[in-house]
């Protein structure tokens, strides 16, 4: 039962890896178009969105776990 539940818990690890590597480049898209225009790699107002989006399905913790996605996507500010 312990092993089959890990089983399922490594498999959906790799995915949440895969869509945090997706997440990774699709906004590394957005970064390179907006310094390529002569703007800024960061955007605050954008990353307060997604800082409020993941508070509110999660809690206190969210906030933490969009932090570090956001350090993931655009580097340390
Ligand atoms: C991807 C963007 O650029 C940066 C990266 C963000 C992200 O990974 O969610 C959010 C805001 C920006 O600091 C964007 O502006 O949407």
């Amino acid at each position: 039962m312990i092993s089959g539940a890990r089983e399922r818990i490594d498999a959906l690890d790799d995915r949440i890896i895969g869509l945090v590597q997706e997440r990774m480049a699709v906004s590394a898209v957005i970064q390179e178009a907006r310094i390529s225009s002569g703007g800024r790699r960061v955007n605050l107002s954008r990353e307060m969105e997604v800082l409020g989006h993941y508070r509110e399905a999660l809690g206190k913790p969210g906030t933490a776990l969009a932090m570090t996605l956001l350090e993931l996507c655009r580097g340390r500010i």
